[in-house]
């Protein structure tokens, strides 16, 4: 049976490395079809995706003792190869194993993320401005074949044909005679068209099979063949609920796609809900923010059984910003600690908001998970959501321009994060609190990339899987097991290796929550 792991992928920005959690001892080695020929072998703890990509590159020769894979360096710095651009736009191979892949892990694990982060010899200044690059691992019979593709996005065929950005990424503002002259009169501006299609946030399988990649403009919604890993075409929804833009992370099982569209005119968000075989999504309600000026950028939103959970962070989106000619330092969007932070909760059935409450200010892209604390009696009394939570800075998101992570110097410039854990109660109260869920210093004090056993969406559960920290570092390089119950971490290092977001699979026939 053919096994997609892909249903909920979030991976997106991915430190962009293919590595596979708790393996390790597995070695691999790159027999290239197609276009590049020979036989390499790496190591999968060190194999960024830049490896997996270009079987050309030098760093995946055997390693000098002064040169560990991944990284080179000259006298003060190291330059992690994690941090450049693909050198070509596909690449398929079998990848050499050594250990063993569990013969159970049968199936193809797609993710999608940030690869190519110039043009010409223009070079892109933030992580999140790469363009997409949709990776493929095969697993069957205990082998591993890989492969990867650039997403033909328009931005992407129209920056490869001009030699220059056209459309406005995450930081990079094409110039004004770029945009303009490629995709019309101002009225493009306001309509959004020259907001890229860059789709490069992750990658969800629907309930009817199509596999589509997403970025945070409703527009950027790319259908992909996971096998040819080829672009399709755009995925586009039937309906007329307008708006711009819409959360990177759906949650998407089999039986639907959830997602929020932030209203950026009067300040709030569309809860919709788009059922398998169609592209219409139906609204189930709507949240109207509190605090002002804007809806506060929902990178992601968790759900429980029974609601779906709307954050308003004060890290809020800005028309404005979404418009200027030049980058603003925090991009699209505004901090307005003034404006404070809430949590709603809505019924998933009828559109109703069951909680709204202040909560104290916060910072975070994504959510773990969230679940419904009950008491004795089994009534439902509060909701419990999880997420990577940056100790309300927005610091993060400077630190992750690429010339700061390409410059390690051995100093500690990786910004605390923690779990943060709201708990909104349902009776009434107007507050809520948040809590680190376990002390912050079990992982390094690093915190995000997360994911869970795909079985416990929604439900209450026990364990996380993230990337943490090993200090000093900038950018959070461990593979981490959290287990809320004990609230202890473990975590995997290995300098030079850049972990990426890990994703469970459980084991067939598993009754533990962390079999797999
Ligand atoms: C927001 C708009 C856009 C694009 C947004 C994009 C591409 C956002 C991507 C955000 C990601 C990948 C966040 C990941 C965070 C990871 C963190 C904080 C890791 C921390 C580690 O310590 C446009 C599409 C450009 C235009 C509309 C607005
Ligand atoms: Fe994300």
């Amino acid at each position: 049976m053919a096994f997609t792991f892909s249903p909920s992928i979030r991976n997106s920005i991915s430190w962009p490395t293919m590595l596979v959690p708790d393996m390790p001892d597995i070695n691999i080695s790159l027999r290239n079809k197609g276009i590049y020929k020979g036989k390499r072998n790496i190591n999968l703890r060190d194999l960024t995706k830049a490896n997996v990509a270009s079987p050309s590159l030098p760093l995946i020769a055997p390693p000098t003792p002064e040169e560990r894979p991944g990284i080179t360096h000259d006298c003060h710095h190291h330059h992690h190869v994690a941090w450049t651009s693909i050198p070509q736009e596909r690449w398929e191979g079998e990848l050499q194993v050594q250990g063993q892949i569990p013969l159970w892990l049968e199936g193809t694990y797609l993710r999608n993320g940030p690869g190519m982060w110039h043009i010409g010899d223009y070079n892109f200044r933030h992580l999140f401005d790469g363009y997409a690059t949709l990776v493929r691992l095969g697993f069957r019979n205990g082998r591993l074949v890989a492969g990867h593709r650039q997403i033909e996005s328009e931005a992407y065929r129209a920056a490869k044909k001009n030699k220059k950005i056209c459309y406005r990424e995450f930081s990079e503002v094409p110039k004004a005679a770029n945009f303009l002259a490629y995709v019309g009169e101002l009225a493009s501006l306001f309509s959004g068209a020259s907001l890229t299609d860059n789709a490069n946030t992750g990658v969800v399988k629907l309930g009817d099979g199509r596999v589509v990649c997403l970025t945070e403009t409703q527009k950027g919604s790319i259908v992909i063949d996971p096998e040819t890993l080829e672009t399709v075409g755009k995925f586009e929804y039937s309906d007329s609920l307008g708006g711009l833009i819409h959360s990177a992370h759906p949650i998407v099982t089999d039986e639907e796609f959830l997602t929020l569209l932030p209203d950026l005119v009067r300040a709030g968000y569309l809860v919709v809900r788009m059922e398998p075989g169609t592209n219409e999504r139906r609204v189930i309600g709507r949240v109207n923010c509190r605090g002002g000026p804007a809806p506060g950028w929902v990178h992601s939103f968790p759900v429980t059984q029974h609601y779906v959970v709307v954050p308003e962070m004060p890290l809020r989106y800005c028309a404005q910003n979404l418009l200027k000619a030049e980058p603003t330092p925090l991009y699209k969007f505004e901090w307005h600690p003034e404006s404070r932070a809430f949590m709603h909760v809505m019924c998933k059935t009828s559109g109703k908001i069951v909680a709204s409450v202040e909560v104290p200010l916060f910072v975070t892209f994504h959510f773990i998970n969230a679940y419904e604390e009950q008491d004795e009696d089994g009534r439902v009394t509060a909701i419990i959501a999880d997420c990577c939570e940056h100790n309300s800075d927005t610091t993060i998101l400077d630190r992750l321009r690429l010339q700061n992570l390409r410059s390690f110097n051995g100093e500690d410039v990786l910004p605390d994060a923690r779990v943060g854990r709201f708990r909104i109660p349902l009776d009434g109260s107007p507050y809520g609190t948040l809590d680190a869920a376990l002390e912050p210093n079990e992982h390094g004090r690093g915190m995000d990339m997360c994911s869970i056993n795909p079985n416990y969406l929604g439900k209450k559960y026990r364990y996380a899987y993230a990337c943490g920290a090993q200090r000093p570092c900038n950018f959070p390089n461990t593979l981490t097991k959290l287990d809320f119950e004990l609230k202890k971490a473990k975590n995997w290092h290995e300098e030079g290796a850049v972990p990426s977001e890990p994703f469970f699979v459980a084991r067939p026939g598993a009754t533990e929550e962390d079999d797999g």
